[in-house]
């Protein structure tokens, strides 16, 4: 990835970080990491826009102490974030770095990076268990709005032939297509585009993690990407928003805090 200049504003926390997380989250901010030394606990917000750390402190309502802001670049950024392995989804462990003997059945390595997908979000969760459940082996598999490909590394590990991930943010194509090599999975393609524009071809399944209104304007023309019998995982509906999904053939519906994930077979 080309060097870029980031800044990151680091506070002190005494928090859960998946609480932390989640407010994050609803904010729709996902550039952040944590970090536990002898000094104790931290929290560190990164982006290129001062002025966006500026107004996620106003808006963030946990207790946490300024500490300090630094200027640093993408390499030195990623080379010093310190993460422990966690259960992402039953028998999936996330390891952001590389630590041995972990004992699952499948580990996915992610960097933190600028790209939503750490595997931390309750959407990412749910999105992953219903992979977990529904793809069978050999599948071909879309991820739209792949953000760090975790769904992608996810559906390949799990059996998928094929995965082609894609999302419309330059920077989320470029962490998932370092985080596919990292994980040295085959024919697991990212490519950007703006929902389904720049897709071809048909799939047996559609996995997509995105807000409720844009996954509505995606399911206008998914037909025409599944093959059929193909299948749609969809999350990241926040409670309000099930409503709009109301009229769908749904074969499935899970829900954790106030987020749903939905089976469906248009
Ligand atoms: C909530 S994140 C999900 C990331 C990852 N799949 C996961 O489950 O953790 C949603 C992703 O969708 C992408 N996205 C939003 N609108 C999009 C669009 N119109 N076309 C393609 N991707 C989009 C965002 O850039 C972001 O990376």
């Amino acid at each position: 990835m080309a060097s870029r200049i980031f800044y990151e504003r680091v506070y002190r926390i005494e928090e859960d970080f998946e609480k932390i997380s989640e407010e994050l989250y609803d904010l729709e901010f996902s550039n952040f990491y944590s970090l536990e030394n002898d000094e104790g606990k931290f929290l560190i917000l990164v982006s290129d826009k001062p002025e966006e750390l500026k107004y996620l402190e106003e808006k963030l309502t946990f207790s946490k102490e300024f500490v300090e802001q630094r200027k640093t670049n993408s390499e030195d950024w990623i080379k010093n974030i310190i993460t422990k392995p966690f259960e992402y989804i039953k028998g999936v462990y996330v390891d952001p770095d590389h630590h041995d003997n972990i004992n699952a059945e499948h580990v996915i390595r992610i960097v933190p990076g600028l790209a939503f997908g750490t595997g931390l979000h309750v959407t990412t969760k749910l999105a992953g268990e219903m992979l977990r459940k529904y793809l069978k082996p050999g599948m071909e598999v879309l991820d739209l709005g792949c953000g760090s490909g975790i769904l992608s590394i996810l559906a390949k590990k799990l059996g998928a032939s094929k995965v082609l991930g894609v999302d419309n943010d330059k920077i989320a194509v470029e962490v998932a297509r370092e985080n596919v090599k990292l994980n040295n999975v085959e024919n697991v393609e990212i490519r950007e585009s703006n929902l389904l524009r720049n897709v071809t071809g048909k799939f047996d399944l559609i996995v997509s993690n995105i807000l409720a209104e844009i996954l509505i304007e995606a399911l206008k023309d998914i037909k025409n990407y599944l093959k059929e019998d193909g299948i749609v995982i969809l999350s990241g509906i926040i409670d309000s928003k099930l409503h709009l999904f109301e009229n769908l053939n749904v074969i499935e519906h899970r829900r954790k805090a106030e987020w749903n994930s939905l089976v469906i077979k248009p």
